[in-house]
């Protein structure tokens, strides 16, 4: 039920911040069984005006309240160190024999042809299933069955998401679009952290861009690299899930290691080469479930350098198509 909708007692009750709050502004309901948004109503229009504020304007600072109360409760809860997958079944309903941990710092690629499961699963962490997903797989945080109010906090996200298409709708800078967001989440140095981003954006992007320029003329490989450092920054959750980085025109080894410092527990679903082998783990998706974890073995390691070399000579006739010459020489 919306908190305008309860009655002052049971909110006073549940959450009695809500009265500190009220008694900054000098209110103080004396009648407590009537719902908060009908004593807010009742009050003549003068106590509004000796408050200095109105009606919508305090709904929507106690809004604000509750939402930073939530997150300084949320900040105390221990940090996520690990997450644990634990297998359903697939499509036919044959069972998954997976109990799979995946640390802090560590990055885990999906593969497997379309309408696998890939996106299922990605899913399946993004809402800490718990048997109430078609897969019936449960995830486990810190080896414990998650919080269920955590799992349905709108504030606290255990994963963040980076999707193929970034598209910007504000007609903001960069600086002012990142200081948003580091103002949100309520950072100290808010400057230093936005020169920081930009800079380290600026490292993955292949064309370099200013704090200054607008997001909105951004390139699609430019914005994608800024919400990758902005993520690997400012986010607080410690998942991150990356829907199909390729082709976005962007540094993807320097990507991963930045959000890998950042220690975050990446997942990719990917159908890179390049990127599946710069994982030190693969869940291979089939029919709905986990049909094998491999480890990258050193001999793929090795073969990653060769994919590399190849990846480059590519991206330099890629160059070279672009600036309008004859590819006669594919060496
Ligand atoms: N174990 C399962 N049991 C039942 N349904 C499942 C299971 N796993 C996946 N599905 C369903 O199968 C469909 C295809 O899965 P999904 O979209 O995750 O595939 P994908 O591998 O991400 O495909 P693409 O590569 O095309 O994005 C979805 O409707 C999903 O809910």
């Amino acid at each position: 039920m919306k908190l305008l909708e309860r009655t002052i007692a049971e909110i006073y009750e549940e959450i009695p911040e809500v009265s500190m709050f009220l008694g900054d502004y000098g209110l103080d309901p004396l009648e407590r069984g009537i719902p908060l948004g009908h004593w807010l109503e009742s009050l003549p229009e003068e106590i509004y005006e000796d408050i200095g504020i109105d009606r919508e304007g305090l709904v929507e600072n106690l809004e604000e309240y509750l939402r930073q109360l939530e997150m300084m409760q949320l900040g105390k809860l221990p940090p996520v160190g690990d997450i644990t997958i634990i297998g359903g079944h697939d499509k036919s309903g044959t069972p998954e024999e997976v109990r799979l941990t995946l640390t802090r710092g560590s990055v885990t690629s999906i593969v497997g042809p379309t309408g696998s499961g890939k996106s299922r699963l990605l899913a399946d962490i993004e809402w800490m299933a718990q048997n109430d997903t078609p897969t019936g797989r449960r995830i486990l945080v810190n080896g414990e069955l998650p919080d269920t109010d955590l799992r349905f906090s709108l504030e606290y996200k255990l994963v963040a998401q980076l999707s193929q298409n970034m598209n910007f709708v504000m007609d903001t800078t960069v600086a002012e679009f990142v200081a948003m967001h580091a103002e949100s989440r309520m950072v100290e140095r808010v400057e230093e952290v936005v020169r920081e981003i930009v800079t380290q954006a600026n490292l993955l992007a292949g064309e370099p861009f200013e704090a200054t320029t607008p997001v909105t003329s951004l390139s699609g490989g430019q914005s994608r690299a800024l919400m990758i450092a902005d993520t690997a920054f400012l986010s607080s959750s410690p998942v991150v899930l990356i829907d199909e980085i390729e082709n976005a025109g962007i540094d993807r080894k320097k990507a991963l290691s930045l959000l890998v410092r950042k220690e975050k527990i990446v997942l990719m679903a990917t159908h890179d080469p390049i990127l599946a082998l710069m994982a030190e783990r693969r869940l291979v998706i089939r029919n709905g479930g986990i049909l094998k974890v491999i480890t990258t073995t050193p001999k793929e390691k090795e073969n990653l350098e060769k994919l590399e070399a190849l990846d480059n000579r590519l991206l330099a006739l890629r160059t070279r198509l672009r600036s309008g010459e004859l590819i006669e020489d594919a060496g």
